[in-house]
């Protein structure tokens, strides 16, 4: 009952959104796929979701064909779309109500499935959606794409615009669905998150860059690289870049990502060009390469 995608290409008059994507999603599995802004990512959901037809290739969502099986699709997968596509004017309670006759089923049917999560929201279940929390809101959208019982959960970009409480605990409840037997395959732009996936696929400009477990991925990172920092960021920054044995320079949080292109780099050298520059408090040290190394290292 997973998704099974074959060679699948899409575009939009001349941008290639999606181009060539092969891959599996196992049955029960947390697939993450984890990209920028315009990589492909709601072009794919809306594709396996049977919202847009492939220019090419195929595709199946637990057993059935994305083109020829719609019906059958439409009533086995739940969707939360990045945007937030409930009925703004309707209360909590009624948006629920509503996708749940849609689905022929009721709130108390499938209740066990979404309760976890609607106890949160239940309190403001009088309360218009368009009033709710950003946090709220997409535990309101997830109770909905749950209300059906779906085989498969198609989320993407649930945590955008989601405060990092909410975020770690949407992440927690993904978890426990994927508990109860059902194969989520969830897209989103923070490196962070992909951690928390079974397997990922980095995607970018409509092409897959790697589909690994988090820690292959990380494991695969070719160099040793180095947390390095200084007294001015912005200068540390910019003479990194200048230096001329760099292999990449990239800012990450207080420190900067450097590896070097030398294979017998000796960071002593490197402290002292950047006392050269007037930097000052400078700090190098070794340190484990993340998702996001590993993203910025394949987009290059
Ligand atoms: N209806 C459309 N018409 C023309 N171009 C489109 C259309 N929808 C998407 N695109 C383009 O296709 C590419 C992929 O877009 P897509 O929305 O699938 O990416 P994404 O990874 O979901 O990013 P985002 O989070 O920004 O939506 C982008 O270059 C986008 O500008």
């Amino acid at each position: 009952m997973g998704i099974s995608i074959s060679n699948i290409s899409k575009s939009y008059k001349n941008v290639k959104a999606l181009q060539d994507i092969s891959f599996d999603v196992k049955p029960n599995e947390l697939f993450g796929l984890i990209g920028p802004d315009g990589a492909g990512k709601t072009t794919l959901f809306r594709i396996l979701t049977t919202l847009l037809f492939p220019d090419e290739g195929t595709a199946t969502v637990a057993g059935f064909n994305v083109v020829g099986d719609y019906k059958e699709i439409r009533k086995n997968v739940g969707y939360m779309p990045g945007k937030f596509s409930l009925y703004q004017d309707l209360t909590v309670e009624e948006n629920l109500n509503f996708f749940a006759t849609i689905f022929g089923t009721t709130i108390d049917e499938n209740y066990d499935l979404i309760k976890d999560i609607y106890v949160q929201i239940e309190p403001f279940k009088d309360r218009r959606a368009g009033k709710l929390s950003g946090g709220m809101k997409q535990k309101l959208a997830l109770s909905c794409a749950l209300i059906h019982k779906p085989k498969v959960l198609f989320l993407d970009e649930p945590t955008t615009g989601v405060d990092p409480v909410s975020r770690k605990e949407f992440w927690e409840m993904l978890k426990r669905l994927q508990q109860k037997g059902i194969t989520i395959l969830v897209s989103t732009p923070y490196m962070d998150e992909a951690a928390l996936c079974d397997r990922v696929a980095l995607i970018q400009d409509g092409k897959i860059l790697e589909i690994d477990t988090p820690e292959a991925i990380v494991k695969h990172y070719p160099k040793p690289i180095y947390n390095v920092r200084a007294n001015n960021m912005y200068q540390l920054i910019i003479s990194l870049k200048d230096y001329e044995f760099n292999h990449s320079v990239y800012p990450f949080g207080e420190f900067v990502h450097y590896t070097d292109s030398r294979t017998d780099f000796n960071p002593k050298e490197l402290r002292h060009y950047l006392e050269t520059k007037n930097l000052s408090d400078i700090e190098i040290q070794e340190t484990e390469a993340t998702i996001e190394d590993t993203f910025m290292e394949l987009a290059k």
